[in-house]
């Protein structure tokens, strides 16, 4: 936790001010019960009204300062926490957006999602405390204990036990509570995990019927955090009780001898009570102690995992010798390439090596699992090859900045994604000024315009979150156009085609060939019509390179090409 207070740097003299505020309010705190027994002892006990009013009027002013001091503090201490969740919330997300796939794989989305929330809310809820009762509670302990002992000593005796007491009760009850407390996190985590997945696989619950199944698995992560938190509640409620009774226990048996010694005349009233008081204040800070020391492991807790995010180095970075200016066009090579997924042992891709030419179309097809979309996803960098290199224009990728490098590919994943706004706004994603001519005409290369004028707002249909109200093939055709917009050297197409009928897909293939004659393109493809006429196709099989070369070529020359074409198409289409 001390670790991330780095980040309140920018709030050093905010937190001067209430730790400032905080000793001030704590003096006005202690020093009441004094003026308590003041006014007793030399108003009430003599009878002297003037000396009432006097000594009332610099209480009221005490405890009305007080409560001012009080009120500032909690603003700025609320200020500062709330800033610093900002801080951490936003370091976060910066660095979450520099991982690459490999870090998100290793984190997984739900913790994630879990450390940028509920994390956060738990370190931001304990600064606020710290910052209150950091000074206030032992200022407030010692002070108390100083001044009962200043009031009559021999009571001190009985204050003494009863923190003793009171301190060993608050220790057996934070020892059991505790690590209940850090196993609330990952079961947060969990729920969150069961969430996600329920929600975003909504329609295959319903269409497997399998919502009971589904049910009972949230029931039992939910009834798992539930009952853990029921635990820790019932171990709350019990300590409330018994610290109230050890604290008026301690009240009676101060009373009962406070009386003693009043009856024998070695005490004062106002002197009893302002002891009392001081009792109450040590007990009450005591209280504030412990809690302290029952939230801030959690908050630790939270703290670690923020701060494993916020210290994990992105794998795939900027080199120093990165080239930021770099026309290119379009030349890619993938010179002996082997990769291997984080923590699997077996290689997924190995020994790859192919030339992709501009104003030429490679397609890369085998059967599924082959590691296809696993070879295209090294070409933006979402992860680095293990061995090998891949070159852009001669260029090693990881010598070209990582900006410049996405810069010059357009992307089109197997799974289309689109965001919440309209479809202009979806197609522009990834050249926002482009004018709304040059966005019709990419939807036009797409094959998408057809649709989206059918639709009642044409451009400005609005798409729901996730794009769930447009149709598999129309988002593919959307994220398509997106690719097709921002005019890259390099296209590639991830499966991009499996949505469309066969009549779109020929449709789309053709409109793309005829304008983007100059540039790259990569098509990964499981339909054999659709890569059949591409200038070279490269067959793949678990991860190696089973042959490269034209349709006929390959008809004559690859037994796992002519598998994969005899089992899609007749005698007749492969001619
Ligand atoms: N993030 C990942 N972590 C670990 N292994 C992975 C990951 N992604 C894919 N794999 C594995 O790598 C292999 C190749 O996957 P890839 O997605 O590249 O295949 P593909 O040929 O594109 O398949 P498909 O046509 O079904 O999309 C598979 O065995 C898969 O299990």
């Amino acid at each position: 936790m001390i670790k991330l207070f780095r980040f309140l740097k920018p709030y050093r003299w905010q937190i001067f001010v209430v730790l400032v505020l905080v000793f001030l309010q704590t003096l006005g705190d202690l020093y009441l019960p004094t003026l308590t027994s003041d006014i007793i002892n030399e108003g009430v006990m003599a009878g002297d009204v003037a000396t009432i009013w006097d000594i009332g009027k610099i209480m009221l002013l005490v405890a009305g300062l007080s409560a001012i001091l009080s009120i500032a503090s909690s603003y700025f201490s609320a200020k500062i926490a709330m800033g610093f969740g900002t801080v951490l919330r936003n370091k976060i997300f910066e660095r979450v957006e520099s991982f690459s796939l490999r870090e998100f794989d290793e984190f997984g989305t739900a913790t994630l999602i879990t450390r940028t929330t509920n994390d956060i809310n738990q370190v931001q809820m304990v600064t606020i405390m710290i910052f209150r009762m950091m000074v206030s509670a032992p200022m407030m302990a010692i002070g108390g204990l100083t001044l009962a002992y200043s009031k009559n000593a021999n009571l001190t005796g009985v204050l003494g036990v009863a923190i003793l007491v009171l301190g060993l009760t608050i220790a057996v009850l934070a020892r059991k509570v505790i690590p209940l407390f850090k196993l609330v996190q990952g079961k947060v985590d969990k729920i969150n995990l069961v969430l996600r997945e329920k929600l975003t696989g909504i329609r295959v619950i319903r269409a497997f019927d399998t919502v009971e199944r589904e049910n009972k698995r949230f029931n039992d992560v939910n009834n798992d955090l539930t009952n853990t938190y029921i635990t820790v509640n019932r171990i709350m409620a019990f300590m409330m009780p018994s610290i109230m009774l050890i604290m008026n226990i301690t009240s009676l048996s101060i009373l009962w001898f406070g009386a003693i010694k009043i009856n024998v005349g070695t005490m004062d009233l106002g002197d009893l009570s302002a002891f009392t008081q001081y009792t109450m204040q040590i007990m009450m800070s005591m209280l504030m102690l412990s809690m302290m020391f029952i939230m801030v492991p959690r908050a630790h807790a939270a703290a670690v995992r923020i701060d494993e995010v916020i210290v994990t180095e992105p794998s795939v970075v900027n080199t120093e010798i990165v080239q930021n200016e770099f026309s290119v066009t379009g030349t890619l090579e993938f010179q002996n390439v082997t990769f291997s997924y984080p923590g699997a042992e077996e290689s997924v891709l190995e020994h790859i090596s192919f030339q992709a030419k501009p104003g030429k179309t490679t397609a890369i097809i085998g059967s599924t699992g082959s590691g296809k979309s696993t070879i295209v996803n090294l070409i933006p960098r979402f992860y680095d090859v293990t061995q090998g290199n891949i070159l852009m224009d001669g260029v090693d990728i990881k010598e070209i900045s990582l900006e410049t490098l996405r810069d010059k590919i357009g992307f089109v994943p197997q799974k289309s994604v689109l965001f919440s706004g309209s479809i202009a706004d979806n197609i522009r994603f990834g050249s926002k000024d482009a004018p709304m001519q040059e966005v019709i005409e990419a939807a036009k290369v797409a094959e998408a315009c057809e649709f989206i004028e059918n639709m009642e707002e044409g451009f400005d249909h609005y798409i729901s979150q996730g794009g769930t109200n447009v149709s598999g093939g129309q988002k593919q055709r959307l994220a398509i156009a997106r690719a097709i917009l921002k005019k890259p050297e390099i296209y590639v197409f991830d499966d991009s085609f499996s949505a469309l009928d066969f009549k779109t897909d020929a449709k789309v293939r053709k409109s793309i060939k005829n304008k983007l004659n100059d540039a790259t393109v990569i098509i990964v493809a499981q339909r054999v019509g659709t890569i059949m006429d591409a200038d070279q196709i490269i067959v793949l099989e678990e991860g190696k390179i089973q042959g490269i070369g034209t349709h006929h070529e390959l008809l004559n020359s690859c037994e796992v090409y002519k598998e994969i074409v005899s089992s899609q198409l007749t005698k007749e289409d492969m001619k």
